[in-house]
C-alpha cells in the first residue's frame, strides 16, 4: 500500500528578488484534508510562498507541487485550487451574483454547476440580500464574503487563504471559521495565512512558522505551545513570539 500523496509539497523552494531572498529553501509537506496554519512575521515570505504555489510567480529555485501539479504549470493548477489573496480581485461594476458567475466562467464552469454551492455559502455568510447589488457599493466585509465564495465555489482540492477574516464582523468571522473547518472535513486542504493566532489555534491541524524565508518550526498547535518554557500555560502567541524572536529564530 502506498501512502496518500500530500496536497502540497515543496523541495528547496526559493524566491529571490534581486538581493532579497524572500523564500529560502523551503521544504515541507501538507497532507490532504487538513487546515494548515502558515504563520510568520511581516516580510517573512508567506505571500511569496503562496504566490509561488498558486503559479503567480516563478520560483528562482526548487520545486512545489499542489494537488500533484507542479506550481509552474498554472494552466493545470487553476483547476485544482482557489486563492483568496489579501486584495481580492473583484469588479466594482458587477453585482456580487455577476461577479460569482464571472468567476465560474473564468474557470470554464457553468454557473448552474456551482450555483447551489455558491448560494449556500452566501446564505451562511448572510450575503443573500446583497447578491444583486453592485460590488463597488459594498463594505469591506461584504467584498471579503464575495471573494471567499468565489475562491471556494468550484470545490477546489486546495485553497490558499490570506487573512480570510479581514474586515468581517464577529458573527461572519465565526461563520467563516466554521466554513473553513467544513471545507477540510470535505477533504479540501486549507492553507491559511493569518496573523490572528487564536483562529489558528482553534482551527488548524498543523502549523508552520516562517521566519526570514525559512521554516523555523512545524507541528500541531499543541506541539508548538508545548515547546514554550514557563508554567505550561503558553498559547500559540507565546510560541510564535518565542520562535520569531530574532536570536532564537536565527538558531532555527
Ligand atoms: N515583488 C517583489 N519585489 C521585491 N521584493 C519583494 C517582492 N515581493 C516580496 N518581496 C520581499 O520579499 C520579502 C517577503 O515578502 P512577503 O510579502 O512574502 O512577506 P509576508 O510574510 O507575506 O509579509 P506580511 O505578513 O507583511 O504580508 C519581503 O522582504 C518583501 O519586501
Amino acid at each position: 500500500m502506498t501512502a496518500p500523496s500530500p496536497a502540497i509539497s515543496t523541495r528547496d523552494l526559493t524566491k529571490r528578488y534581486g538581493g532579497t531572498t524572500a523564500v529560502d529553501g523551503l521544504t515541507f509537506e501538507v497532507p490532504s484534508g487538513v487546515v494548515y496554519g502558515f504563520l510568520g512575521p511581516n516580510g517573512a515570505g508567506k505571500t511569496t510562498t503562496m504566490r509561488m504555489l498558486t503559479g503567480l510567480v516563478e520560483p528562482t529555485d526548487g520545486d512545489g507541487f499542489v494537488a500533484g501539479t507542479h506550481c509552474t504549470e498554472r494552466r493545470h493548477l487553476v483547476d485544482h485550487i482557489g486563492l483568496l489573496p489579501e486584495e481580492p480581485p473583484l469588479y466594482g461594476e458587477l453585482t456580487a451574483r455577476e461577479q460569482l458567475q464571472f468567476a465560474a466562467d473564468l474557470r470554464d464552469l457553468s454557473w448552474e454547476s456551482v450555483e447551489e454551492r455558491a448560494l449556500g455559502l452566501a446564505d451562511s455568510l448572510g450575503l443573500v440580500p446583497d447578491l444583486d447589488r453592485r460590488v463597488d457599493g459594498f463594505s469591506k466585509g461584504m467584498k471579503q464574503k464575495t471573494a471567499f465564495i468565489q475562491t471556494v465555489q468550484h470545490d477546489p482540492d486546495v485553497v490558499f487563504l490570506d487573512e480570510p477574516t479581514s474586515g468581517l464582523d464577529p458573527r461572519a468571522a465565526r461563520t467563516l471559521r466554521e466554513l473553513i473547518v467544513d471545507l477540510a472535513a470535505a477533504d479540501t486542504t486549507v492553507f491559511l495565512s493569518t496573523h490572528i493566532l487564536p483562529v489558528v489555534e482553534e482551527i488548524a491541524d498543523q502549523v508552520g512558522v516562517l521566519y526570514d524565508g525559512r521554516l523555523v518550526s512545524e507541528g500541531s498547535p499543541a506541539d508548538l505551545t508545548a515547546g514554550v518554557g514557563g508554567d505550561g500555560e503558553a498559547d500559540l502567541e507565546d510560541a510564535f513570539l518565542e520562535l520569531t524572536d530574532e536570536p532564537a529564530a536565527a538558531w532555527g
